[in-house]
């Protein structure tokens, strides 16, 4: 069964009230999120397999680890998982990147795909799926189905604001993922809006509405 975590750490939460902040405007709004996506994915990757090997030093020889295995594909959903990617990459530079396009109809509130491209041989990677958002868990869920779809050794989903039926949605559909998030808000709206959240993630990174 996956796990939840959610990130108590007082840099993480100082950022995530920044962002929440509706006078946050989108310059700050893209570096926070950024940043928040950076300090996760340390924590995140607190697993990610090592080999020992052999290097020279100035001095000598001697054993020291690295990264083992292909490298990690990181997935944002589009469009508001992109703003967390640059973050990301900053902390991995050779992650490999795939997408997943999908968007919440406004009335239905299903996810609609229009796009994916995954790295190649997802099922020897570890693959992350990125999205600051987690509300109903339709878009999580599809956007999983879509990589799965492709065959997958390791995958977790990450984000930064989620409601608790997001969290529920996803672990009854994929009971297998483990979910990392900076924060589990209260309810949603009945536009299905996460309360408090922070509005429209997608919206507020690019400046649309
Ligand atoms: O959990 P759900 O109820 O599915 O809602 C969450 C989704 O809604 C937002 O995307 P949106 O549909 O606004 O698309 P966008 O990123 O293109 O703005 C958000 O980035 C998630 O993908
Ligand atoms: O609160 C929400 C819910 C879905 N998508 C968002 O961007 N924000
Ligand atoms: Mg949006």
């Amino acid at each position: 069964m996956g796990e939840v975590f959610i990130f108590d750490h007082p840099l993480m939460k100082h950022k995530l009230t920044l962002l929440r902040d509706k006078d946050t405007g989108p310059k700050e709004f893209r570096e926070l999120t950024n940043e928040l996506a950076m300090l996760m994915a340390y924590e995140v990757t607190r697993d990610i397999p090592l080999e020992e090997v052999e290097i020279e030093t100035p001095l000598t020889s001697t054993k020291s680890p690295r990264i083992a295995g292909k490298k990690i594909g990181v997935v944002p959903i589009l469009r508001a998982g992109l703003g967390m990617l640059d973050g990301i990459l900053q902390l991995m530079p050779a992650a490999r990147v795939g997408h997943v396009g999908l968007y919440r109809d406004p009335d239905t509130l299903e996810p609609v795909e229009y796009y994916c491209k995954l790295p190649p041989d997802t099922e020897n990677r570890d693959l992350l799926v990125i999205d600051p958002m987690l509300a109903t868990g339709g878009s999580a869920t599809a956007a999983i189905d879509a990589v799965k779809s492709r065959g997958v050794r390791s995958l977790k989903f990450m984000c930064l604001v989620a409601a608790p039926e997001g969290i529920e949605r996803v672990r009854e559909d994929h009971e297998d993922i483990d979910i990392y998030t900076a924060a589990v808000d209260d309810h949603l709206d009945d536009h299905a809006y996460i309360v408090p959240g922070l509005g429209d993630a997608g919206d507020r990174l690019y400046g649309t509405k």
